[in-house]
């Protein structure tokens, strides 16, 4: 199989489909009753996109990924790579459709007895592949990932961002049209991370390959995904684009992740510490992506006489459009307060009034 990229205007086709699945493990859950670590889930990832799945430890990322690899069958429903259902297939053809997926890990997972030519080598061997086109292939792929000078040395010489660039070229080696990588730069510090990040998005774009991105570390789907999956629990909470699922979580499951990751909303302590200097109401209001928005806020707030003072917040960017809260301390008298927040909710904007006792934040010094 070959890497496919997609005819511009083309609707885009479907690479991984989960059609309502299921996973349960027998037996492995509180006193051996059986553990649900995915339900009901279905998902469409398109061919060449950058798709994450993001979810706190423990919500099925991973066992999202070894459902996509055939590494485990799914006990509900039905998982569709390409033109494969992977339920359908015996274990034998699904480790052919398996060829045609890359798969890089957290730690690398790299043979130390071998050079690094020698590890992008080895699944080109496994493949039969003749000793010229190996060499030319390994030749290739290393000068694509910026090692062809670190051929012959072991991984252990190479520092993280290295040894997992050796791992993408290794997962490339048999020209893949789907990459899965599971928590790749979780072990890598930020400014690696950020070469990594930026060596995937080449595998994409230049070579058209669809990637699936597992984390837990937004930043990482912030800079890199097209669109974002979020699990909670083993249950998918939101689907959407990037701007769309951070800028405006539609669930309160993915709010909290979201939230907790941006930090866009005071929390409880520093809310407690802005009620002793503030006297006015605590209102959050979410930035949107619309010209003048700012000016419609300032205006709304002058003509109803409420003085705002912005106490918390700011403002960034993502996909280069604007996204952010901010938190204003909003003075005057209460039914003109009230009239800001009616006017502004009927205008479509986002207006959390902070709970003056809020549930203690259990994110909080953590
Ligand atoms: N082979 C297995 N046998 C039994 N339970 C499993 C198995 N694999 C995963 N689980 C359980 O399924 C649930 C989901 O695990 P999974 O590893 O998919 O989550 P995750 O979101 O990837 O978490 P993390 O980020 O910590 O790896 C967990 O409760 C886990 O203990």
């Amino acid at each position: 199989m070959s890497v496919g990229t997609q005819a511009a205007g083309a609707p885009p086709q479907v690479h991984v489909r989960f059609e309502h699945v299921g996973k349960t493990f027998p037996g492995k859950g509180r006193r051996g009753a059986p553990l649900v670590a995915l339900e009901d889930i279905s998902l469409e990832i398109s061919r060449g996109e950058v798709f994450g799945i993001i979810g706190y430890s423990g919500a099925g990322k991973s066992t999202l990924v070894r459902l996509i690899n055939g590494l485990e069958t799914p006990t509900s429903g039905r998982v569709h790579v390409g033109p494969h259902d992977l339920t359908a297939l015996s274990e034998r053809d699904r480790r052919e459709v398996r060829r045609d997926i890359g798969m890089i890990f957290q730690q690398f997972n790299l043979f130390r007895s071998r050079t690094v030519a020698g590890n992008v080598a080895y699944p080109l061997k496994v493949a039969g592949v003749r000793r010229p086109e190996r060499d030319r292939r390994v030749a290739r792929l290393l000068d694509f990932v910026g090692l062809l000078d670190r051929a012959h040395d072991h991984p252990e010489r190479l520092s993280g961002g290295q040894k997992q660039r050796v791992g993408i070229a290794r997962a490339l080696a048999t020209e893949p049209s789907l990459l899965l990588a599971d928590e790749a730069t979780s072990a890598l510090d930020p400014e690696t991370t950020g070469e990594v990040l930026a060596l995937l998005r080449r595998v994409n774009r230049d070579l058209g390959v669809t990637i699936v991105i597992i984390t837990h570390e937004l930043d990482v789907i912030r800079s890199t995904a097209d669109r974002v999956a979020v699990l909670d629990a083993g249950r998918l909470v939101e689907t959407g684009s990037v701007y769309d699922v951070f800028a405006r979580p539609r669930t309160e499951a993915a709010g909290r992740f979201v939230g907790t990751a941006l930090r866009d909303r005071p929390s409880p302590a520093t809310l407690a510490r802005l009620r002793r200097t503030h006297s006015g109401r605590l209102v959050t209001v979410r930035v949107r992506d619309q010209q003048g928005f700012q000016t419609r806020l300032a205006r709304t707030f002058l003509d109803h006489q409420v003085a705002a003072e912005i106490v918390f917040g700011g403002i960034s960017e993502l996909q280069e459009r604007p996204v952010g809260s901010l938190t204003f301390d909003l003075t005057g008298p209460g039914a003109a307060v009230d009239a800001v927040l009616a006017a502004l909710r009927s205008d479509g904007v986002d207006v959390i009034e902070e709970n003056p006792d809020p549930e203690p934040d259990p994110q909080e010094g953590a």
